[in-house]
């Protein structure tokens, strides 16, 4: 029996979402047409023996969230249950907060996903690598270039028995090309060295300052305190993959995410995907058409916020921040808005209930919510 926790964070969190995170919780933003960890739950809810997902975080139950657990559970079958920490405990804190919940039925391992990313999930291989040595940790990895790596958790492995012998959280210099994609398998004896950081903790008193991170002994970083810690101790492996694999911190990210899901749609989900029909519109490459949307406009490498409406012959239009596609290796930049004082060209933004005229242009914009232009911008942030 296997389960899955998914850990969603919570309101402080996922800052580089805004304005987007305003109207709904990042984790429930659409990603290709459906919420961001509904592409977590399917492919979870895929892998036999399935029994129980937990999503951990420590925002406020509130209805969007409750919403999305019903339906969730009724569409897959399985139970899909909110635990709530009381403070930010960091990636590790509520795991082992919730230790008792998540061993209850003695489930044979556990998955571990970040909600902020975007993966094919291999998570049958993953349990296959681990029921032929059943190592406490196995970590997913992938490969990024070398200055992107900077911005991730670094493995360096023995590439023999894909041993983990050293982790670095975000590096300040190169350590290795192969990244921590924030997707993991554990076996109930991670939960030991758990609970030695967080006994640790409670005798050594004061944890040392981690910005946004609840101060006390139930906040544990799993990268930190356990991968870095337990590197080269024979309990941590790693699986590589170079199925897709993305972060989403930004509203850009989201967008070059949404493409890599409607990319596999074909394969996985070939009903959401519009198809042309007599009188309709033309459809170019994979496409995701949300019912409530009339399309007489153009919009391009923009994300349109809920109850926006865009006038007649108007064009919304971005500047995508994908990955270098020469660069097999690289990844979305952890992307910053501003240049030497200058906003940089980037996808444009429409946040809930904007409302644009017709006949005007709106390029590498960020317009706040509730908005009602009355002529063309660009590059501009619209308060
Ligand atoms: N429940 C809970 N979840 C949390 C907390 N803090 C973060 N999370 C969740 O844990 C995930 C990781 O968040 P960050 O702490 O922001 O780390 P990161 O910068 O995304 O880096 C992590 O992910 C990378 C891959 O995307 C890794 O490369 C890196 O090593 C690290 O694991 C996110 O899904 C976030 O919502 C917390 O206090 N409580």
């Amino acid at each position: 029996m296997l389960k899955a926790v998914i850990l969603i964070g919570g309101p402080q969190k996922g800052t580089r979402f805004r304005p987007l995170s305003f109207e709904v919780p990042k984790p429930l933003f659409p990603v290709a047409g459906v919420p961001m960890i509904q592409h977590h739950i399917e492919a979870c809810a895929q892998v036999p023996g399935m029994q129980e997902i937990l999503l951990i975080g420590f925002y406020q139950p509130d209805e969007p969230l409750t919403q999305f657990l019903e339906a969730a559970q009724q569409e897959f079958n399985l139970p899909v249950r909110y635990l709530q920490e009381f403070a930010p405990l960091g990636t590790g804190g509520g795991l082992y907060h919730f230790r008792d919940q998540i061993l209850a039925g003695s489930p044979e391992a556990f998955f571990v996903l970040n909600a902020d990313v975007c993966s094919d999930f291999p998570l049958s291989a993953m349990l296959e690598a681990h029921r032929r040595q059943r190592h406490p940790f196995l970590l997913l990895g992938t490969t990024a270039n070398r200055t992107q790596s900077l911005n991730y958790g670094c493995i360096v492995e023995n590439p023999q028995t894909h041993e983990v012998l050293h982790y670095v959280e975000k590096p300040s210099t190169f350590i290795s090309d192969i990244i921590n994609c924030g997707i993991y398998l554990f076996s109930p004896e991670a939960l030991k060295p758990l609970r030695d950081v967080f006994q640790r903790n409670q005798q050594d008193g004061q944890l040392e300052d981690s910005p946004g991170l609840w101060p006390g002994a139930g906040t544990i970083r799993l990268e930190q305190d356990v991968f870095s810690a337990l590197a080269g101790q024979g309990q941590i492996y790693v699986h590589l993959t170079d199925g897709i694999w993305s972060q989403i911190k930004s509203a850009g990210s989201a967008l070059y995410a949404s493409r890599l899901y409607l990319s596999r749609y074909q394969d996985t989900h070939p009903e959401r995907l519009a198809k042309h029909t007599p009188g309709g519109p033309w459809i170019r490459g994979n496409v995701y058409i949300h019912p409530t949307a009339k399309e007489h406009t153009c919009v391009l490498h923009s994300i349109v916020g809920w109850g926006s409406t865009v006038g007649r012959w108007a064009r919304v239009e971005g500047t995508p921040s994908d990955p270098n596609p020469n660069d097999p290796r690289a990844r979305m930049d952890s992307e910053s808005l501003f240049k030497d004082g200058k906003l940089l060209p980037a996808i444009t933004i429409l946040g809930c209930r904007v409302r644009i005229p017709a006949e005007v242009l709106i390029l590498n914009s960020i317009v706040l919510p509730h908005k009602e232009l009355s002529r063309s911008f660009t590059n501009q942030i619209i308060l």
